[in-house]
């Protein structure tokens, strides 16, 4: 069955924390085989999103503008007004930006997330609040995934008041739909679009992989 396009969707790149792992420079514009890693991400997202929101801190707006300066897609951008609150904090502020009423959230270490996912997953978010992927350590995979955007970003914020900062806190307060990670084999979705570029090392490797 062809994706249906005729509902709207919106999409939030996730890009507010540290790069603790990553080193002394923010992972959100570092480079990958010539392109920066969060414009991978925008520009993926937007093949199948009809428009974008950065969430990040003030301080990263100049250089995250900058990876995306000769990008076809000019991004909007919800910046954290308290920062280092956590991703889940991160997601209610991109959630809060977008007009649309679901909206794709999608980590900005996350090169290689497949815009096919990202339908699949708009599919089964349909008449609910959202829908993610359970990985096979029965984690869910939650900065790669499709929330009804007022929905979650109030099941965020609840949590928060609760002093949960776990991302499925949101979740236990919310309708959402899964899939096993099992399961995207048989739709052509390769595990590849979950690798995220938490350190150099990582990030080598990517490069390395892109080269050959
Ligand atoms: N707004 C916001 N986003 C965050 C925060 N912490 C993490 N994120 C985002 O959530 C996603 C997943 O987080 P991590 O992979 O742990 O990234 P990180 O926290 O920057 O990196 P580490 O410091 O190495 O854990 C990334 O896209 C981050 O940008 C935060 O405090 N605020
Ligand atoms: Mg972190």
């Amino acid at each position: 069955m062809p994706p249906d396009r005729s509902t709207p969707l919106g999409g939030v790149v996730l890009a507010g924390g540290y790069s603790t792992r990553f080193g002394e420079t923010d992972k959100a514009v570092a480079d990958l085989a010539g392109t920066p890693l969060i414009r991978r991400v925008g520009d993926r997202l937007a093949t199948v999103a009809d428009d974008i929101v950065v969430n990040c801190r003030d301080d990263q707006l100049e250089s995250i503008r900058g990876a995306f300066a000769d990008s076809d897609i000019e991004p909007a951008y919800a910046t954290d007004p308290v920062p280092d609150r956590g991703p889940l904090a991160g997601i209610r502020v991109g959630l809060e930006a977008t007009a649309r009423e679901y909206a794709a959230v999608v980590a900005c270490d996350m090169p290689f997330v497949d815009p096919a996912l990202v339908e699949l997953l708009a599919e089964r978010a349909r008449g609910r609040d959202g829908a993610v992927v359970r990985l096979e350590d029965g984690w869910y995979q939650t900065t790669q995934a499709v929330y009804r955007a007022d929905a979650m970003a109030a099941a965020c914020a609840d949590a928060l008041e609760s002093d949960e900062g776990r991302i499925v806190a949101a979740l236990e307060r919310l309708d959402v739909a899964t899939v096993d990670e099992r399961a995207l084999e048989d739709e052509g979705i390769s595990e590849t679009t979950f690798e995220s570029i938490d350190t150099q090392e990582a990030l080598v490797d990517a490069e390395r992989r892109l080269e050959r």
